[in-house]
């Protein structure tokens, strides 16, 4: 054993040597060449290095200027952008500057936008205890005025244990499937009476409807109070409740001034600019709706209260949600109102716009809506109302929801504050720096989705797995997520079966699509509905 690894240790001392006698009039050039594989390896040292701890400053975006950052590129006569078409102006950006892109805030304060599949995971796969999302300054300015309403700046914008503490006390209903199944025979009713103000609606030789956005709003508004204050509020109905009026005003006036201040400097923070003399025009219009929609919230909450205290032990399914929280020793009654009035003026507008939304794509691609008529009549006896049970057999409406959502979903990107230092994009990205998430623009990426702008809902038939499928998330993500995701889902469902069973529906328009805070479809948008037979 001894003498084979000794002569094999020879017989490697031998070639060893004969290589170097070989190479020797090589010599000069093997040193020369050693050397440039040192300087090759201390050069991609340098570049790995760099790549590893390029900064938040070197990633590029507009120019910034000081105390106003990068605001300037959406102001009227300076800038490029339109606040009302941010999402455009993202899109442009991200093409000009590639996936990730840095605005400033005001006082130069970093945001960082997003739209890599890779960078939205490394967000929305984080486990955080308490996530942060940025607070809007303007709302809680106004709240902390006024302290006889309101005790925080509620559940959209406290952190920490405050905001889990909140939430856990006033949202645990929501995520019971059982408590909003029980509200599906009020949503049938709401559907019913929808289907006939359309029938109304429309010319009777063409079954043309001029706009059905605002149509849709009311819907949407209808069924979050059902769910908020446990009342119908009669939008729909020919004579309106001018509270439903003031209070539909009022959450549409509140998401303009939101969008507005999102890009103008705060100047509701300085006395010198908001005193008893002198308040911004923004800041007044933001009080006026907030006012409005408290004063409407109390006043229905009044009502709600003395019917709950009248009615039996066994409240009925639409007074489950508001009970508890009227209920519940430990909330404070300006934490009962304003909660409520948060869920009301958080649901409205989102469900009626992605009503609109989502039957803009099923009345534009009739191939679609054949299947999903097919899939209706299949699965529900005519006249029969939407059960629990269509609800979880009905795989291709499932599908055309989800792809609803990849394509047009009106909340476009998801903020959130990092609470620990991410690398993004090769980024060094420091703790407490704003990131937005642009889950939709990640969506029209054709590297991650194929034929990104056709709707296709076949895409998500069959339990097929979508490698990017964690982009597609309307409702946001973590603990934070949207808490009214499973009644809104479950609404879009009963309204959209509703109509498609009883119109075939079609549009010629083209959608236009504007920011208003979240994504809204421009008005007037047109559809004809037509009897099916
Ligand atoms: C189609 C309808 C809706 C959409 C698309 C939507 C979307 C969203 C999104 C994207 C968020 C942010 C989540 C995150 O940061 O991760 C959110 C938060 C929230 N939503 Fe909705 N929402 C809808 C309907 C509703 C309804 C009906 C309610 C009524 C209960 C509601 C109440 C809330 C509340 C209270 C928050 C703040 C949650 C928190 O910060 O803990 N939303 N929603």
């Amino acid at each position: 054993m001894w003498e084979i690894t000794h002569a094999a240790r020879n017989t490697w001392a031998l070639a060893l040597a004969l290589l170097a006698i070989s190479l020797k009039p090589y010599g000069f050039m093997l040193k020369c060449f050693l050397l440039w594989m040192r300087v090759l390896a201390s050069t991609a040292r340098t570049i790995k290095h760099e790549l590893m701890h390029r900064s938040i400053h070197d990633i590029p975006g507009p120019i910034p200027f000081p105390i106003i950052g990068t605001q300037w590129i959406y102001n009227k006569y300076l800038g490029k952008y339109k606040i009302s078409k941010v999402h455009e102006a993202y899109e442009s950006m991200f093409s000009e500057y590639g996936q990730v892109f840095r605005e400033e805030a005001f006082l130069n304060y970093p945001v960082i936008h997003i739209c890599s599949s890779d960078d939205i995971k490394t967000i929305s796969t984080a486990t955080t205890l308490y996530p942060i999302r940025p607070p809007i300054g303007i709302v809680c300015h106004f709240r902390k005025e006024k302290t006889e309403w309101y005790k925080d700046s509620g559940i959209t914008n406290l952190q920490g244990k405050e905001w889990h503490t909140l939430r856990s006390n006033t949202t645990a209903d929501l995520f019971k499937l059982r408590v909003i199944r029980n509200l599906l025979p009020e949503l049938n009713d709401i559907a019913l009476a929808y289907t006939q103000e359309l029938d109304k609606m429309r010319n009777p030789d063409t079954g043309r409807v001029q706009d059905i956005i605002e149509l849709n709003r009311k819907l949407g508004f209808e069924s979050t109070c059902l769910l908020g204050i446990g009342l119908r509020a009669g939008l729909l109905e020919d004579e309106l409740d001018p509270r439903a009026k003031k209070l539909s005003e009022a959450t549409n006036s509140f998401f303009e001034a939101l969008n507005t201040d999102s890009f103008s400097l705060p100047l509701w923070k300085w006395k010198l600019f908001n005193n008893k003399f002198y308040k911004p025009s923004n800041y007044v219009k933001l009080c006026k709706a907030e006012t409005d929609l408290y004063e409407v919230i109390s006043e229905y909450l009044e009502e709600t209260k003395l019917r709950i205290s009248e009615s039996s032990d066994q409240p009925s399914a639409i007074d489950v949600i508001p009970r508890n929280i009227i209920n519940n020793t430990n909330l404070d009654q300006r934490v009962k109102n304003s909660s409520i009035a948060d869920f009301v003026s958080a649901g409205m507008n989102t469900v009626g716009n992605t009503l609109s939304l989502l039957l803009y794509h099923i009345a534009k691609t009739p191939d679609v809506q054949k299947n999903l008529y097919k899939e209706i009549c299949n699965e529900l006896q005519p006249n029969e109302d939407i059960t629990p049970g269509f609800l979880k057999k009905a795989k291709y409406l499932d599908a055309c929801l989800k792809e609803y959502y990849r394509m047009t979903p009106t909340a476009p990107h998801i903020a959130r504050i990092l609470d620990q230092d991410r690398t993004l994009s090769g980024y060094h990205v420091p703790k407490g720096t704003a990131i937005l998430c642009h889950t939709r623009i990640a969506c029209k990426n054709w590297r991650y989705f194929s034929e990104p702008d056709k709707f296709i809902p076949e895409r998500w038939t069959d339990n097929k797995r979508q490698e990017h499928g964690h982009l597609v998330c309307p409702f946001g993500f973590q603990r934070r997520i949207c808490p009214g995701q499973q009644f809104s889902e479950q609404t879009l469902k009963v309204f959209v079966t509703s109509i498609v069973r009883r119109f075939d529906v079609r549009c010629e328009q083209e959608l236009e699509l504007e920011s208003k805070f979240l994504l809204a479809p421009v008005g007037p948008l047109a559809m004809v509905f037509r009897d099916r037979n």
